[in-house]
This record gives structure tokens, C-alpha cells and sequence, in this order.
């Protein structure tokens, strides 16, 4: 086994290309062996093994600086940089990370997880660099989806004013998580068949050298000029960066030799590469969207599983249902089709779905020119991603008040993802912006019932729901709901826990069949039930949320109750004031104190101890 030695990239640079291309099958074996006890980035890593072995054989980390953009295409990366005895643990509780991590290793240039930031960061890693006269490299490894982001594009227009040395490698797979999309993308599949014209210009080199150096010669003058005509159009020249490419991506020896060269380079070089996402794994290969990120599988026998009904899912059938009632309806996702369970209605709706690209930003201003137009635009987005689009929220949205829908999927801890994924702030960075309303359903039902009344209350409404099964609703029933109004699902004499979101489950747990604790289903949280509230303020009350607790909706309620001038006793279980790392679901809020078991310790604390303990 070549792995076995190598516990360092320096160890890269004594393998043979023989043992490199060793390597790189015993690094894949691994990638698919963890990925399948653990789930994971398969088909991403699987495409970057030969690209990442190449960058570690001919640059020098940690002194030369890798950037891997998103980070979760790097398995590789980790197992070469002295972490393969701890890989098994990929993405556990306490184990490694499922992207790059600059608390994890000397190696993890950043921290990742959201796209499109590694070039803004090798952007202030060379102006540092040169800045403190030192001499390492600078390289970025940035996929064709990442690169669909703003905030990359407008780092490239930068980078090329600037020309400081760095070398950027777009890797060009085609594949965001779905299928890419974007002008750039349509221009990169143009390049690729240049890519063919360069491997025949290839083999038509080596006859011509074989019959008249001199012929050869004029011919490759020739060749050049015409490349600059053809590349005139190149994006990448007009943004200031020399391209190189396209090359093959799984071309190790290639590859290898491309970089020595680059490396020599100053400026802002962009070598594009063509990969495969899923290489060498079957499966992933045919169908790299569904191994993009599998849960466990059979490593012998890969089989898709089937996942339970999902929030997501319930979302996507009752958008796609609503549509055909609602003919001004719209639905936008940044790159999520899968994750946010527009799949069918993207099939039914297709003129009434986009795509936008991994860019957040963008999806909730064109929502908000459609709004302003006439239609009612729905913006499928996870909470953690909406972070990349808080001004125009405000700014597009809220300040004119228009009607967009804000459907927040992955509301709340999200699980081996971690802390970049986790959707835990939405609620405070929403709940204080005028005009937005917010609610969060208890099923599918209410969530139905939520969406229709959403595109009829005007104005920016958020719908926010957990990274979780749900029991499906049959079709074409959409309940009635009193908007703005909580509901007691359960009396008590004593207390009442209000909840909101996903922990009333927890809640109901809690207060099982004790008839002093009464749970409420505090669906609405701007506007809050002030009446209900008013109501509940004689009894001790207890707010339970997914979501961190400054600015939560345990503070909307202190805020509330405090306007009434009502002091009843209140305590709040939220998350601290903390970021959680990767872990499962149950684990993590067991350690928020937020589940069952944190609500009856925070009941006994407020005197409402059990039957069995009195
Ligand atoms: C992991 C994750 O959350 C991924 S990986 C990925 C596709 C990246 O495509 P790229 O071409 O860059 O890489 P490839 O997989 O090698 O093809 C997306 C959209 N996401 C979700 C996502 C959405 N929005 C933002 C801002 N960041 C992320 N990470
Ligand atoms: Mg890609």
C-alpha cells in the first residue's frame, strides 16, 4: 500500500508516477470505503483525487497555501496531509470535518463549507503575502458551480486588476450538485471541444515534427495567432487572468508537468481543468447528482436509499400542487433543486422555475423584480444559505414590502454538515427587519395551509422547516389556519411550553399526560399571538426553539411580554452562544439542551418536578 506511506505531502515527491498513479486507486478505495460507512461528498472528491495529487506533488503546503472552494470536494487532500488514520472518522461527532478546516490542520488553507469564498481569500492571501515580502504560492481550487457565485466572479475582476501571483484551477465538471448552469458554463462546454481541437493539434504536432521541422514551425506561428483570435473571447482575458487549458483533470502525469510550469508563471494564472465527477466509481459516475452526497451505502453493491418523506419533499408537492391554482406563482432556487424538493415541480412548472446558480443573492432580487411585476416568486432556500442574501432581503424586498415567499429549508441544527450548514440565525437576522412576517409550521399540513395564505397576506413571509421527515398530507387539501394565531394543543394548570418549529415534538414529549404543563404550537413568531400570550402570562412559561437563542423566539416573547407589562417567570431553551460542529441531529440538540429531556431538567428547575420525583 503507497497510502501507508505517505503521512505528509512531502512524501508525494519521492512516488514514482507509477506509485502516484497507485496512489490515487488506494485513495479512491478509501474515499468510497468511509463515504460508505459515514456518508459524504462522494462523487465531488472521487472527481478531484488526481488534481489534488498533482497540486501536493509539485507545490509545497503548508508553506504554498491550497484553497479548496466549498471544501467538501478534499478528501483526498485530508488523506494526504497526515490525516488518513483519522478519516474513518469523517464527519462523526469529534472527528473530522466534511470540508477544510483551518482548526483542523496546518493544511486547511480556510474554512469552508459556503461556496464561491476561496477566491477573495487567496485575493487577500497574496496581497498579505507580498505585502510581508514573503514568496509562497498561492493556488485555488474552485468547481464550475462555485464559480457560478458573485462574490468569486467579482473576486476574479480583482485579481485581474491587481496581477498579483496566484494560480486559480477551475475545475469544470460540468455539475453543481444538479446539473450546472449559467453563460459560463454553456462557454466552458465550447472550450472543452477546443479541447478536442487541441488533442488532434496534438497529434498533428508530432507528424509534422516527423516530416519537416520547418513546416512544423510555420504551422505552430499560424496556430498561434489563431489562438489569440479565438481566445479573444475568452472571459478570462478580459478579467486580467492568463488562461491555460483545457486539460484533463485525471491526466496525473499531465497534470504534473502543467503545473511545474505554471508555477514558474507570475500573475494571475487560471488553468482550467476537465473532470469527472464520480471518476472511477460506476454509480457515481452515471448518476453523480443522487452520489453527490449519499447517505451509507454498500460499498459492493451501491444502491440508492430510499430516504423517508421529508419536509422538503412536502414542500416540493405542495408548490408544484399550488401552481396550478396560483398561474402567478414562481419558484427560484440558488442551485438547490434536489436539496429543496423542486424536482417534480421543476418537471411540471419548468416555465415557471429558475435555477439561478449558486447565488443566493441573485435569486432574491430577480424575485423581487417578478414581484414587482406582477408575480408571486417563492424563494426555496436553506437558512444557512440565505446568510449570502440578508441585505437583499432588506434592501429588494422588505423595504417596498413586496410579496416574496421565503420557504427556509434546513431551519435549525442540520446535523454532519456542521457549522457552516447549520441553519441557526435566521430567525434573528429576519425577526428585525420591518414588514417581514415569520412562521413555522408543525406538519405538512400547516405547511400547505401556510404557503397558500403566504401568497395571499402580501408582503415578504418566511416559512421556515427542519432537515427532517414529515408525515405526507394527501393532495389537494389546504387547510384553513387563523394567521397569526398560536394553538393549545395541550392544557396545563401550571405552565405552558410554547414551541416553536420542530421542538414541539419535544415539547408534547415533555409534558406527556401532566396535567400542569400545557403545550402551545407557537407557529407565528412575527406577528407574535399577543393575545394568547396575555393570556398564558399567569403561568410559568418555558420557549423552546431550534435556533440560537439571542434574538430568538424566546427573545421575541421577553420582548413582547415586557411591552405588556407582564413579568410571569420565563425561560428560554435555545443554543448558546456557540457554533455546533458536525453530529447527529439528536446528539446535538441533546447537548443544546433543547429536546425532551432538556425541557423536563428546565421544568424541575422551574418547580414542576414529576409525579414520581414529588
Ligand atoms: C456541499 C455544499 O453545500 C454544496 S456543494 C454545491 C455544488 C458545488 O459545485 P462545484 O462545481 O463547485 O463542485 P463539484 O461538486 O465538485 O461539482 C452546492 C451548491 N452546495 C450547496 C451550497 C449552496 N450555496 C452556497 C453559498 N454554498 C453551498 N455550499
Ligand atoms: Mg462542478
Amino acid at each position: 500500500m503507497v497510502l501507508n506511506r505517505v503521512n505528509s505531502p512531502e512524501d508525494l515527491k519521492a512516488l514514482s508516477l507509477e506509485e502516484l498513479l497507485q496512489l490515487a486507486e488506494e485513495i479512491r478505495s478509501e474515499i468510497i470505503r468511509v463515504t460508505a460507512q459515514n456518508g459524504g461528498h462522494l462523487a465531488s472528491s472521487l472527481g478531484a483525487v488526481e488534481l489534488i495529487l498533482a497540486l501536493h506533488r509539485v507545490f509545497e503546503s503548508p508553506r504554498d497555501r491550497l484553497l479548496f472552494d466549498v471544501g467538501h470536494q478534499a478528501y483526498a487532500h485530508k488523506l494526504v496531509t497526515g490525516r488518513k488514520d483519522r478519516f474513518h472518522t469523517l464527519r462523526q461527532e469529534g472527528g473530522l470535518s466534511g470540508f477544510t478546516k483551518v482548526s483542523e490542520s496546518e493544511h486547511d488553507a480556510i474554512t469552508v463549507g459556503h461556496a464561491s469564498t476561496s477566491l477573495a481569500h487567496a485575493l487577500g492571501m497574496t496581497i498579505a503575502r507580498d505585502l510581508r515580502g514573503e514568496s509562497y504560492h498561492v493556488v485555488a481550487v474552485i468547481g464550475d458551480g462555485a464559480l457560478t457565485g458573485g462574490m468569486a466572479l467579482a473576486a476574479l475582476n480583482k485579481i485581474g486588476e491587481l496581477g498579483k501571483r496566484m494560480l486559480i484551477v477551475l475545475n469544470d465538471n460540468e455539475m453543481s450538485i444538479s446539473e450546472n448552469v449559467g453563460a459560463l458554463n454553456k462557454y466552458f462546454k465550447e472550450l472543452q471541444i477546443r479541447k478536442w481541437v487541441q488533442d488532434a493539434e496534438k497529434l498533428g504536432r508530432q507528424i509534422l515534427e516527423h516530416i519537416s521541422p520547418k513546416l512544423f514551425g510555420l504551422v505552430d506561428r499560424a496556430k498561434e495567432a489563431a489562438k489569440l483570435l479565438l481566445h479573444q473571447e475568452n472571459p478570462f482575458y478580459a478579467w486580467g487572468l492568463r488562461y491555460v487549458g483545457p486539460v484533463d483533470g485525471h491526466d496525473l502525469k499531465g497534470l504534473v508537468h502543467t503545473l511545474e510550469h505554471l508555477k514558474e508563471l507570475d500573475g494571475p494564472t487560471l488553468l482550467h481543468v476537465v473532470t469527472q465527477k464520480g471518476k472511477g466509481y460506476k454509480v457515481a459516475e452515471a448518476d453523480p447528482i443522487y452520489w453527490h452526497g449519499p447517505p451509507g451505502f454498500n460499498p459492493e453493491r451501491p444502491e440508492k436509499v430510499a430516504k423517508g418523506y421529508s419536509w422538503s419533499q412536502a414542500f416540493g408537492d405542495a408548490v408544484t400542487e399550488l401552481a396550478h391554482l396560483e398561474p402567478r406563482l414562481f419558484v427560484l432556487t440558488p442551485a438547490m433543486r434536489e436539496g429543496s424538493g423542486l424536482v417534480r415541480y421543476s418537471l411540471e412548472h419548468p416555465e415557471r422555475y429558475l435555477d439561478v446558480g449558486i447565488c443566493e443573492d441573485v435569486a432574491v432580487t430577480t424575485a423581487a423584480g417578478m414581484a414587482l411585476r406582477g408575480l408571486k416568486p417563492i424563494v426555496a432556500i436553506y437558512s444557512t444559505f440565505l446568510q449570502r442574501a440578508y441585505d437583499q432581503a432588506i434592501h429588494d424586498v422588505a423595504i417596498e414590502n413586496l410579496p416574496v415567499v421565503f420557504a427556509i429549508d434546513r431551519a435549525g441544527i442540520v446535523g454532519a454538515d456542521g457549522a457552516t450548514h447549520h441553519g441557526v440565525f435566521d430567525i434573528a437576522y429576519l425577526r428585525t427587519v420591518p414588514n417581514f412576517q415569520i412562521a413555522a409550521p408543525k406538519d405538512a399540513l400547516e405547511l400547505r395551509a401556510m404557503l397558500r395564505k403566504a401568497l395571499e397576506v402580501g408582503g415578504p413571509v418566511a416559512i421556515r422547516y427542519p432537515r427532517d421527515n414529515v408525515e405526507r398530507a394527501p393532495e389537494g387539501v389546504w387547510p384553513e389556519i387563523e394567521w397569526g394565531r398560536w394553538e393549545v394543543l395541550k392544557e396545563g394548570t401550571e405552565a405552558y411550553i410554547l414551541a416553536f418549529g420542530k421542538t414541539l415534538r419535544y415539547a408534547l414529549e415533555a409534558a406527556g399526560n401532566d396535567p400542569r404543563v400545557g403545550v402551545v404550537n407557537a407557529r407565528f413568531l412575527k406577528p407574535l399571538d399577543k393575545e394568547m400570550l396575555r393570556s398564558l402570562a399567569r403561568y410559568k412559561l418555558l420557549t423552546v426553539e431550534d435556533h440560537q437563542g439571542m434574538g430568538g423566539f424566546g427573545s421575541a416573547v421577553l420582548e413582547a411580554l415586557n411591552e405588556m407589562g407582564s413579568r410571569p417567570e420565563v425561560r428560554i431553551l435555545a443554543l448558546p452562544d456557540r457554533f455546533f460542529e458536525h453530529g447527529t441531529i439528536p446528539s446535538l440538540h441533546r447537548q443544546a439542551g433543547i429536546d425532551a429531556e432538556g425541557i423536563r431538567k428546565a421544568l424541575r428547575e422551574m418547580g414542576l418536578h414529576p409525579a414520581y420525583e414529588r
